[in-house]
């Protein structure tokens, strides 16, 4: 087998898979290509949350003159197809129903449910697979999803802004804009593109932060606020029921609208205890924009996955200290209207 032909169709697949992007979540990402005798005959991916899989978009797509092909075809899929009854049935059984004699996997879906079952199905079936075929790239693209099914926690990104010394706020802990008014929209499409957003108790109260996505399409977040006491004042934004918000606090556990509070043991780890929680929320990912306290617990735990670091033009020579990274972890830079932004990540993956 032409292993170039492979990983050619298997682009294909991914190319389609981030056509779900932003409305798939908590599902991953995937592409589907069925192919006979070199030509495409039929291409899916999965378009939103509970819908129809890659797997059966793609045989819908088989125009009725082709369907006598479909047994003939290979169909390429970017994450091994599912074995389970979730909200669609398995594709893995589709795909044995349809007789289609080869299925070309990008990488298994490590998921508990799923983990090999899939590609049993198929085997045991009689059908050719073959596997592992451009894998770092399928991983990388649900980068979220992997991290949250293999750790059990969501992804996390660590993300502030600075001056140019290392510096975020001014010294009497007074909020400051650092980044220009381009790098904020860049901001708030990441925040469009993570399920939850977290701070800390006094960036809440020095702040009144929003939050939010404003300045870009898409979803908020679920916002996020460590606040032991609920120091947080009332008429504060984080209280408004503009997006869901979750205070996780010492104190007992309420609920007002889209607005909760959830019980944490202040005495212990907090961090363990947090990862859990959101693991039970099914929150894939989570965009921490500070303070710095939190952001060094989070990176003293080795509980972070990328960071972004702004650094904008802002000459603030002193005042409350940013955290500081190993540049070993720098994977790239970008500049923006004046702003530097550094990207940095805390493992090594393939790259898309
Ligand atoms: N430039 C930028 O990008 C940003 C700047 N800022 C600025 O940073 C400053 C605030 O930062 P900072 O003082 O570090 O505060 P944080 O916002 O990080 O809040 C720290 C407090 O949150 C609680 N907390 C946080 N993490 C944990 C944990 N793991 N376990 C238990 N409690 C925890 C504690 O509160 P307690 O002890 O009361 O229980 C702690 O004192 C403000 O001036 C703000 O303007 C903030 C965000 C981004
Ligand atoms: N100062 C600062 C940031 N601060 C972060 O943004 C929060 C405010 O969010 P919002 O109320 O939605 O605009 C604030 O509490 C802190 O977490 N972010 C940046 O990209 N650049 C900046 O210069
Ligand atoms: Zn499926």
């Amino acid at each position: 087998m032409d292993s170039s032909l492979d990983e050619f169709y298997m682009r294909r697949c991914l190319q389609l898979a981030k056509l779900g992007a932003g409305n798939v979540a908590p599902n991953p990402m995937v592409g589907a290509v069925l192919v006979h005798e070199g030509r495409i005959i039929g291409e899916g991916y999965h378009q939103l949350y509970g819908h129809a899989h890659a797997e059966v978009n793609c045989v819908r797509s088989v125009r009725p003159e082709d369907q006598a092909l479909i047994p003939h075809a290979t169909m390429y899929v970017s994450l091994e197809p599912c074995a389970h009854y979730g909200k669609t049935p398995p594709c893995a059984e589709l795909i044995v129903a349809r007789k289609i004699g080869t299925v070309v996997i990008g990488c298994v879906d490590t998921f508990s449910q799923v983990s090999g079952r899939g590609i049993a199905i198929l085997e045991d079936a009689g059908i050719t697979v073959r596997t592992h075929v451009l894998e770092a790239a399928c991983r990388q693209l649900n980068e979220r999803f992997f991290t949250f099914h293999e750790q059990q926690r969501p992804y996390i990104i660590l993300k502030w802004a600075q001056s140019a010394a290392g510096y975020m706020a001014a010294a009497d802990g007074s909020p400051l804009r650092i980044s220009n008014s381009l790098t904020d929209r860049l901001v708030h499409r990441w925040r469009s593109e993570e399920m939850g957003i977290l701070v800390g108790t006094n960036t809440a109260v020095a702040d009144n932060p929003r939050l939010n996505n404003r300045y870009w399409t898409g979803k908020d977040p679920v916002r996020i606020v460590i606040d032991r006491t609920l120091k947080t004042p009332r008429h504060y934004h984080l209280w408004s029921g503009a997006a869901p918000t979750l205070f996780i606090t010492a104190e007992a556990a309420t609920q007002e609208g889209v607005t909760e509070t959830v019980t944490a043991d202040f005495e212990q780890p907090l961090l363990p205890q947090l990862m859990r929680l959101l693991h039970e929320r099914r929150i894939l990912s989570v965009l921490v924009e500070g303070g710095p306290y939190v952001l060094n617990a989070f990176i003293e735990a080795g509980l972070w996955d990328e960071a972004r670091v702004i650094i904008g033009s802002h000459s603030l020579p002193d005042g409350v200290q940013s955290p500081v990274l190993p540049p070993s972890l720098l994977t790239g830079e970008t500049l923006l209207d004046g702003d530097r932004i550094l990207y940095y990540r805390n493992r090594k993956e393939g790259r898309v």
